[in-house]
């Protein structure tokens, strides 16, 4: 694919997204969140995940995780409910969510596997599902799960290495043409609305049109764990209060790295925790200006 088809992502998708709040509007309004992960290990994947979700704007944001990371939860984070991961409640909630987030910390055990194949049986045409981190990874040995998904967007958020999995392509063959061929085969000819974010120090995203986006922000200070939890978090809330398009998409690569660069005007290395805590004055900002 010739590098002119490709568009940046830049200040001014994410000034276009990030508009000022409607007066008449409730947390119903802004989106509700539901994230997924955080098994007994990696509980401070989907903390972060959830604080970034808050951060970024969602309505209401639950948190389906292993129980032993409730408390952790709940001090770091009072805005975010927390249910098991384990319990069958988690139907009830992956029904009402208007995003779903599956992935960071999830791990790769048999539990991990049940709750990747409900969430792909159970999403509807009207929610969006992000698949990032352990659910990939997951995605990766059973790819024809994605292929029998209803929902009616569907975001891939790997870093390379996920993306070499999933994909098969080595991370120095991952061209535009490959990387796009390989998206195409993922997903079957009816589906419209699947959007790969491939991260790395310049994140592209393709989708099934074609057209392929270039990142312009980001920094190495953000290389820190947790920092693609947070970009997924920050997704799914994009996604929860500013629609089911490409454009929330891009706007949430555009903020997360913006974010990170404006921090790391004076700070060595970024923080995900930090990012975050940054994400509301940012977006007030591009929403003003
Ligand atoms: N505090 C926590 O609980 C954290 C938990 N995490 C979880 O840990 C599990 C494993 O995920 P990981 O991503 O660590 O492990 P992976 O094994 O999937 O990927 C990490 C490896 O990929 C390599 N790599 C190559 N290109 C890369 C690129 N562009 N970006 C990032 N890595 C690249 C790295 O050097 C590293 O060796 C996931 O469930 C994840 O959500 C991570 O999110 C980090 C933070
Ligand atoms: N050197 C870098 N330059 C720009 N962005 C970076 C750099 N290193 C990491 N990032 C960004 O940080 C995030 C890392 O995601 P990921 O590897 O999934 O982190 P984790 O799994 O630890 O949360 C991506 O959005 C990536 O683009
Ligand atoms: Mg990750």
């Amino acid at each position: 694919m010739a590098a002119t088809n490709m568009k940046s992502i830049d200040e001014k998708i994410a000034r276009q997204v990030v508009r000022p709040r409607p007066a008449e509007s409730h947390k119903g309004t802004f989106g509700r969140v539901l994230l997924i992960g955080g098994n007994k290990q990696y509980g401070g994947a989907i903390i972060m995940a959830a604080e970034a979700a808050v951060s970024a704007g969602a309505g209401l944001t639950t948190v389906a995780t292993d129980p032993v990371n409730f408390t952790a939860l709940h001090a770091r984070l009072p805005e975010a409910a927390a249910i098991d991961y384990s319990a069958d409640s988690l139907k009830d909630q992956l029904a009402s969510a208007n995003v779903i987030l599956c992935g960071p910390g999830l791990g790769t055990d048999e539990l991990a596997w049940r709750i990747l194949d409900l969430v792909c049986r159970s999403a509807e045409p009207d929610q969006a599902v992000v698949f990032d981190a352990s659910a990939l990874d997951l995605l990766s040995q059973r790819p024809d799960l994605l292929k029998e998904m209803r929902a009616g967007e569907l975001v891939l958020t790997p870093h390379q290495m996920e993306w070499q999995r999933l994909s098969g392509i080595k991370i120095a063959d991952q061209g535009d043409r490959a990387n796009q061929e390989a998206l195409e085969r993922l997903f079957s000819a009816g589906m419209k609305n699947v959007i790969l974010v491939l991260k790395a120090h310049r994140t592209r995203v393709y989708d099934l049109t074609g057209e392929i986006y270039r990142n312009s922000a980001g920094n190495p200070g953000m290389a820190t764990g947790g920092m693609g939890d947070t970009l997924a978090g920050i997704t799914a809330a994009f996604i929860g209060q500013f629609g089911q398009r490409l454009s929330s998409v891009l706007a949430a690569v555009y903020c997360h790295s913006k974010a990170g660069d404006d921090l790391y005007e004076s700070s060595y290395l970024v923080r995900p925790t930090q990012l975050s805590a940054y994400m509301p004055r940012l977006m007030k900002r591009l929403s003003t200006c």
